[in-house]
């Protein structure tokens, strides 16, 4: 049984049809690409799938240790908390946290009783910041941002700001994790770097993920399987080389060019 598996998946905005019967699945351990033109849908797609908006038709199930759970259109910090978690196309940081405090936040989330012990200052209050901290900081060095904990986060880099997004979604402890463009804007060195580094958390925490993204370098070359999107509705899924060579695809893409090679 898939991880997580979309069927006939649609989402109206008004007279707009965004998503239009979508079926996806995508099996624990793999990486999978979400590719297509500006406003194909893809988005919108995410949004689905993490509860931003709900369905206007069609299934989402996850199915994480044999544990089967309908998701579609329940709140986002439940769909967290059943295992997805995701960055957005924009980032969004606190940006006058410390970059050691943003990763903090998002832990905190998943940890069963911050609030109150928080709030009192008991234990096991002392004992958690404690772990907090240290799983925090442990997530900054995997994703080289070990000496900078301290910087506010508005003072980081655009590049590592993209990581410290990513650092907070590994935070959510995931079994999937869905990251929306994360090389958008970077430049090719930094995107050759992070798609190494994509694909060693994915084996280093026994990830399964699923990206939106506009380079080719990136997707063709870490994704295992690509769903194409336009005008909402996916007209082709398969490896990157029968994406890449599929008529409907490069006619859709790239209005009739190659698909990038990687
Ligand atoms: N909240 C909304 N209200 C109305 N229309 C929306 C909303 N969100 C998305 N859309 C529309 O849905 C369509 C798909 O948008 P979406 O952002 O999902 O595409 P995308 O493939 O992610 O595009 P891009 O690659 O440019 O980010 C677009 O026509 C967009 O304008």
């Amino acid at each position: 049984m898939s991880l997580l598996e979309a069927t006939k998946l649609t989402r109206n905005f008004g007279g707009l049809t965004a998503v239009y019967e979508a079926d996806l699945h995508i099996d624990a351990g793999e990486l999978v690409g979400l590719i297509g033109p500006n406003g194909a849908g893809k988005t919108t797609l995410f949004n689905l799938l993490t509860g931003v908006y709900p369905p206007s038709s069609g299934t989402i199930t996850l199915t994480i240790d044999g544990k089967t759970e309908d998701i579609g259109g329940r709140k986002p910090y439940r769909i967290c908390a059943a295992g997805v978690g995701r960055t957005f196309q924009n980032i969004r940081l606190f940006k006058d946290l410390s970059v050691l405090d943003n990763v903090a936040t998002a832990l905190q989330q998943n940890l069963p009783y911050p609030l109150f012990s928080a709030l009192f200052h008991i234990p096991p209050f002392g004992a958690t910041e404690r772990r907090i901290r240290s799983e925090s900081l442990e997530l900054l060095e995997v994703m080289g941002l070990g000496g900078k904990a301290n910087e506010l986060a508005r003072n980081l880099s655009y590049g590592e700001q993209r990581h410290l997004e990513i650092a907070r979604a590994l935070a959510t402890r995931p079994s999937l994790l869905l990251l929306d463009e994360p090389a958008a804007g970077m430049n090719p060195f930094e995107t050759a770097e992070l798609t190494a580094l994509i694909a060693k958390l994915r084996a280093d925490f026994g990830l399964t993920v699923l990206l939106i993204e506009h380079d080719m370098s990136l997707v063709m070359k870490i994704c295992e399987r690509i769903y194409v999107l336009d005008h909402g509705i996916v007209i082709a899924s398969g490896t990157p080389d029968e994406v890449r060579n599929n008529p409907k695809v490069i006619e859709a893409y790239l209005g009739g060019e190659e698909v990038g090679n990687a």
